[in-house]
C-alpha cells in the first residue's frame, strides 16, 4: 500500500527538517506544494515550494488548499501523484487543517506525525536563526494558525503520532522505527 507520511505542527518544529532528513537518508520524496509566500533566503522555485501569484496559484487544481498568515498553500492531485510514481513512501508538510484534510481523503494511506517542542518559546529563536524577518515573526506568532498549530487537534488524537523534537539525536532514532514500520521490505 501507498502511503504519504504528513509532517504537521506549529511553525519551527522541525516539519521540513524531518522531511528533508527522510528524503536524505531514505530517500523518500516530499510532495512540493504551492504557496503564494514569498522565499526565504535559500530557497529554490520547484524545490521548497512552487511559488506562485495570486493569479497563478488560482489556475491549479488542489487536493487541499488554505491561508496561513496571510498567504495561501496548496498541495495538487498531480503533485501527489508524481511523488508516487518515484516511490511508494513520499512526505508532505502541511498545516494542522491540511493533515486534517488528507486523513478524510487519504484515510489509512495517511501516515499523521505531528511535531510539538517542550517549551514554545523557542520555536522564535529558531525562526531567527532560520534567518526569517523579524516581521515575518511577528506576524507569524500573532497569527491564529501558529496558536492554533500548537496544539494536536481533536481529530487527530488517537491518529498521529506525535514527537517531541527537542532532541534531535531522539528523533532521528524514532523517525528510524516509523520507517520501518511503513517500509519494511527495503531496510
Ligand atoms: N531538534 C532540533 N533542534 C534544534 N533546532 C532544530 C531542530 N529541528 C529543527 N531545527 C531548526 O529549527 C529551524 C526551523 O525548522 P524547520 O524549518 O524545519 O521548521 P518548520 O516546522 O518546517 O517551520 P515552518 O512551518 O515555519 O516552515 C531550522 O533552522 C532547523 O534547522
Ligand atoms: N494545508 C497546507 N499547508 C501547507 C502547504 N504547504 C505548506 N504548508 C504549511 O504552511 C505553513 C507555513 O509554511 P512556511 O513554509 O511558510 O513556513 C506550515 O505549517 C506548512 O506546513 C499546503 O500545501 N497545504
Amino acid at each position: 500500500m501507498k502511503h504519504v507520511i504528513v509532517i504537521t505542527g506549529a511553525t519551527g518544529t522541525g516539519k521540513t527538517t524531518v522531511s528533508t532528513y527522510l528524503k536524505t537518508k531514505y530517500q523518500i520524496p516530499r510532495i512540493i506544494t504551492h504557496t503564494t509566500r514569498p522565499m526565504r533566503p535559500g530557497e529554490k522555485n520547484g524545490v521548497d515550494y512552487y511559488f506562485e501569484t495570486p493569479e497563478s496559484f488560482a489556475e491549479n487544481h488542489y487536493l487541499e488548499s488554505v491561508t496561513y498568515a496571510g498567504y495561501q498553500y496548496g498541495s495538487s492531485y498531480e503533485g501527489l501523484e508524481r511523488a508516487f510514481e518515484k516511490s511508494d513512501l513520499v512526505s508532505i508538510v502541511l498545516d494542522t487543517k491540511g493533515a486534517e484534510t488528507y486523513v478524510q481523503e487519504l484515510k489509512q494511506q495517511a501516515f499523521i506525525l505531528f511535531l510539538t517542542v517542550g517549551q514554545s518559546g523557542i520555536l522564535h529563536e529558531r525562526l531567527k536563526d532560520r534567518g526569517d524577518q523579524l516581521e515575518m515573526i511577528q506576524s507569524r506568532i500573532k497569527s491564529k494558525e501558529y496558536t492554533r498549530d500548537l496544539t494536536l487537534p481533536e481529530d487527530l488524537i488517537g491518529v498521529a503520532t506525535v514527537i517531541q523534537n527537542d532532541d534531535w539525536h531522539r528523533t532521528e532514532e524514532k523517525l528510524g522505527e516509523i520507517v520501518t514500520k511503513l517500509q519494511p521490505a527495503s531496510l
